[in-house]
């Protein structure tokens, strides 16, 4: 197994007060070994190889934990629309026509975008999950998986089968580089006994549930009618809370479904590029914070972003609300903590987030040594709102480097990018 050895300024994630501004990472296999100053490798560690980054930030990989990955193929297809017309006009139609081939490429696509941004590890909802899982395993990063599900129509039970089948198939594989959630879509998309049907296979299999929850105004009053409640009320209502549960969106909470969220340990995944552009509201970030839900971040699809950078939604999430509440709110280190630590723990990846002895070696470095980083007071400062994607100069995920000095090694960039412009094109004009 390779040993290696990086040196730069370590922010290992692990705490506040963790940074090496001359630091290692040694690297055995997939695991980090040792994290500290420069000379803290163990001793007799000999590395086959040495990377010097001293002018680079070493961080642990990002993680979205909300998007649809193959929503690529739509990006720029229909922009400037609120989220019940976007979906029922634009994106639905579009998706019917989507082949498993087409989602693939436009997974293959988001992988790639991913890659080039620093995202390690992805949340996908969507269809043609086995594809998607074909996708992630020969670009080398880590997701969850889950199948999305829209209960009310006909395919809902069909399409439960086939999340049922993805964790069979999937669950743990790739070396642990893929798990696999339930995915029901929406409280009104899902009828009650559908919920609770998923509810109880997921349960049965001890897997977690995705699922997009409070994200409109509209959506609260749908629900309101036709249950007399709020979503969260509703979902905790059908027993939905019972098992590990990451809720898309939470932008309109009451503070009940906040004390629920709070009491069933329910993760949050929170989308602010998404929710502004689809004017959907601003998401309490700090209030639910406060009480203890775990919130990580997500771009969610790239038709409703557009594009699946997590520095930019980082700088967005911070930005957002410094505007809504004040400008000492959701500072740059918390930022950080969503994107990593908390990413891997609202997915249930147990090993990654940061850079800790015994943890798997997903890491990335940023290239610091560029005009917009001087001069370097703070470092997670300059993370949060200065950087933006092509700062990336390396990617690791599982011990294995997947892109270095900004060249990408699992994929081939230039024909993915030529595929997803000729199905795309080819879908939108059929609807023509
Ligand atoms: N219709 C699919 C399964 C749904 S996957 C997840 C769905 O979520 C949709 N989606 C994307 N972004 C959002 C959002 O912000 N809110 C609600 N739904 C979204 C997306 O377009 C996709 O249809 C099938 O059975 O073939
Ligand atoms: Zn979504």
């Amino acid at each position: 197994m390779a040993k290696l050895l990086l040196r730069g300024m370590v922010l290992p994630m692990s705490g506040a007060e963790d940074f090496y501004p001359q630091g290692e990472v040694a690297v055995d296999g997939d695991r980090i070994v040792s994290v500290g100053a420069k000379g803290s490798a163990p001793r007799g560690f000999e590395p086959d190889r040495l990377l010097d980054r001293s002018n680079d930030v070493i961080m642990p990989g990002l993680i979205n934990t909300h998007t649809h990955a193959a929503m690529t193929l739509l990006r720029g297809y229909a922009d400037d629309l609120p989220l019940m017309p976007w979906l029922e006009d634009k994106v639905w139609p579009f998706e019917a026509k989507l082949s498993d081939e087409d989602i693939y490429w436009g997974t293959m696509l988001a992988l790639t975008e991913m890659i080039r941004s620093g995202t390690t590890t992805m949340s996908d909802m969507y269809a043609s999950m086995d594809r998607v899982a074909e996708a992630v395993l020969s670009a080398g990063t880590r997701a969850a998986l889950a199948r999305g599900m829209i209960g009310s129509a006909a395919n809902g039970l069909q399409a439960l089968r086939e999340n049922i089948e993805l964790y069979r198939a999937c669950h743990r594989a790739g070396e642990g580089r893929l798990r696999v959630m339930f995915g029901p879509h929406a409280p009104y998309t899902c009828p009650g006994d559908f919920l609770q049907r998923v509810k109880s296979e997921a349960e049965s299999l001890g897997a977690g549930i995705h699922i997009h929850v409070a994200e409109t105004e509209a959506e609260i009053e749908t629900i309101r009618q036709e249950h007399g409640r709020t979503p969260v009320q509703w979902l905790n209502d059908l027993g939905l809370f019972d098992g590990p549960v990451l809720a898309a969106h939470c932008v309109h909470l009451t503070p009940a479904d906040m004390e629920i969220l709070a009491e069933k340990q329910v993760c949050v995944a929170h989308n602010p590029e998404s929710n502004m552009k689809l004017n959907s509201g601003t998401a309490p970030v700090p209030e639910l914070t406060r009480r203890g839900v775990v919130v990580s971040l997500g771009t969610d699809g790239a038709s409703s972003n557009n594009n699946l950078d997590l520095f930019g939604e980082m700088r967005s999430a911070a930005l957002q609300q410094k505007l809504r509440v004040d400008s000492s709110a959701l500072p740059a280190y918390e930022v950080l903590e969503m994107a990593t630590v908390k990413g891997a723990r609202a997915l249930g990846f147990e090993e990654v987030g940061m850079l800790a002895p015994g943890f798997k070696a997903d890491l990335i470095t940023v290239d610091f040594d560029q005009p917009h980083f001087y001069p370097r007071f703070s470092i997670p400062a300059h993370l949060v709102y200065a950087a933006h994607a092509g700062d990336v100069r390396d990617v690791m995920v599982n011990g294995r480097m997947i892109m270095e000095e900004r060249r990408l090694l699992s994929l081939d960039e230039k024909k993915i990018c030529a595929e997803a412009e000729k199905r795309a094109k080819g879908i939108a004009r059929e609807l023509l």
